[in-house]
């Protein structure tokens, strides 16, 4: 039986894939969005020359011989610019944020100066310009700030209002439906019966495809029936769903219904199989306008899958490049043997050791059904296809869960 390489099922996934239309999202509901334009500042900040501080605007050739006295001839709060011009030995009583009145070319921070009654006479001479923020400081309009990709987050939002931005073009969130498949399986908090465990790849999923930014769906749990699970995967077709996640029933067994079902639905199969342990029964296909992601039902398989399949293919939808999973360079805590033709995602603990090297030890269990040491691993030691034996200390590949 042949199996497809790792990179050469994820090309294939990802080939057709473009990014989602743009929609538009206020500021309280973008953060963690995806960027879907350039944005453009829609006006100069500051749009005038400002004061930086609380204090008097001054001519600075007025004050710079020493000894100076000024008149106070008016006032400039923030949002209240003085009207007038500051004229020779004259001086207006400004406030942070307000606009430098005419006239004027620095500012004396109160600080520095001693009032009385309308005059004022200067403590320490200011530098020419002092506190004066120049019209145009942060940025000036028609000036591109933001650029996708780019995931938006507090800072970007900030700024995005500053260039009075109230709707933010980010790209519409990809609507995942996820639908376990099993009669075995049933949902967190049901009374299981005898033969019977509860479903977990779905909450693990679902997690998965919201921090990735996108929406899930829950299609609930199919039993191995085929006409169940037509009806179930009509459901996901009937809710535009851009992605179907299918766990379990990919393998090969007789209650293994999942793509004889899609099959018959008019999926056009893109792969069946994978160099990969787990996930050697991974399928992918397109129904329609909806990608599908047959996910192996053992719940390390579904979730390291999900890892180096869906969370790529969400990338690539909300526009954004899809090398988040990069690995990184790490040495052996232990021997590892030989590895077969199969590409090896080996569960890991991972420590940095007194020469800030990443330690990737591998647990001695493997099985795909083990999710306590999924929970506890730090990383996926990577093992290549036909990979020799390594001894402690030599380097690998890992992902940095
Ligand atoms: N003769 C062969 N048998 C199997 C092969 C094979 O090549 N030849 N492949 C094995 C591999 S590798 C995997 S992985 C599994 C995956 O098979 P399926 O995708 O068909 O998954 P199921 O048979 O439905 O379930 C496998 C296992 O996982 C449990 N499961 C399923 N869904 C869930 C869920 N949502 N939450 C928690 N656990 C789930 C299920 O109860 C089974 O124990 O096939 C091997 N067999
Ligand atoms: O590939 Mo299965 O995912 O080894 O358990």
């Amino acid at each position: 039986m042949s199996l497809m390489p790792v990179a050469e099922a994820l090309e294939k996934l990802l080939s057709d894939v473009d990014a989602l239309d743009t929609e538009f999202a206020g500021l309280d509901q973008a953060n963690g969005r995806a960027l879907a334009e350039n944005l453009l500042s829609r006006r100069t900040q500051p749009p005038f020359a400002a004061s930086a501080m609380d204090g008097y605007a001054i001519r600075h050739l007025d004050v710079a011989g020493g000894g100076a006295q000024l008149e106070v001839i008016g006032e400039a709060p923030a949002g209240h610019g003085y009207t007038g011009s500051v004229g020779i030995g004259q001086a207006v009583r400004i406030f942070t944020g307000a606009p430098l009145p005419d006239g004027a070319d620095t500012i004396l921070i109160q600080e520095n100066a001693n009032r009385q009654e309308s005059r004022i006479s200067v403590l320490e001479i200011p530098d020419k310009g002092a506190f004066v923020r120049p019209a145009g400081l942060d940025f000036q309009k028609d000036q591109v700030l933001l650029t996708p990709p780019l995931k938006l987050t507090y800072r970007h939002l900030a700024l995005a209002a500053a260039m009075n931005y109230p709707l933010i073009p980010v790209v519409r969130r990809p609507k995942v439906a996820i639908l376990a498949t099993g009669d075995e399986l049933v949902r967190p908090g049901d009374e299981p019966g005898p033969d019977q465990i509860i479903a977990s790849n779905h909450a693990g999923i679902a997690a998965m495809v919201e921090d990735c930014g996108g929406i899930s769906l829950d299609l609930g749990i199919s039993p191995d029936d085929p006409v169940e699970l037509a009806g179930h995967v009509r459901r996901a077709i009937t809710a535009r769903a851009d992605i179907l996640v299918t766990l379990g029933g990919a393998s090969v067994g007789d209650h293994d219904l999942v793509q004889e079902v899609l099959g018959r639905q008019g999926m056009d199969l893109a792969f069946w199989r994978i160099a990969m342990r787990p996930g050697k029964p991974l399928m992918a296909g397109k129904l329609g306008t909806t990608k599908v992601l047959g996910l192996p039902g053992n719940p390390v398989s579904s979730l390291v899958c999900g890892l180096l399949f869906l969370k790529p293919l969400l990338q690539k939808m909300l526009g954004y490049s899809a090398d988040t999973t990069a690995p990184k360079q790490a040495i052996l805590g232990q021997d590892i043997p030989e590895n077969d033709r199969r590409q090896d995602y080996i569960r890991a603990t991972l420590h940095e050791d007194p020469d800030g090297r990443l330690v990737a030890t591998p647990f001695t269990k493997q099985d795909s059904s083990m999710l306590a040491l999924l929970a506890k691993s730090g990383a996926l030691i990577i093992r290549p296809p036909h990979a020799p034996a390594q001894s402690a200390g030599s380097g690998t590949e890992v992902l940095v869960l």
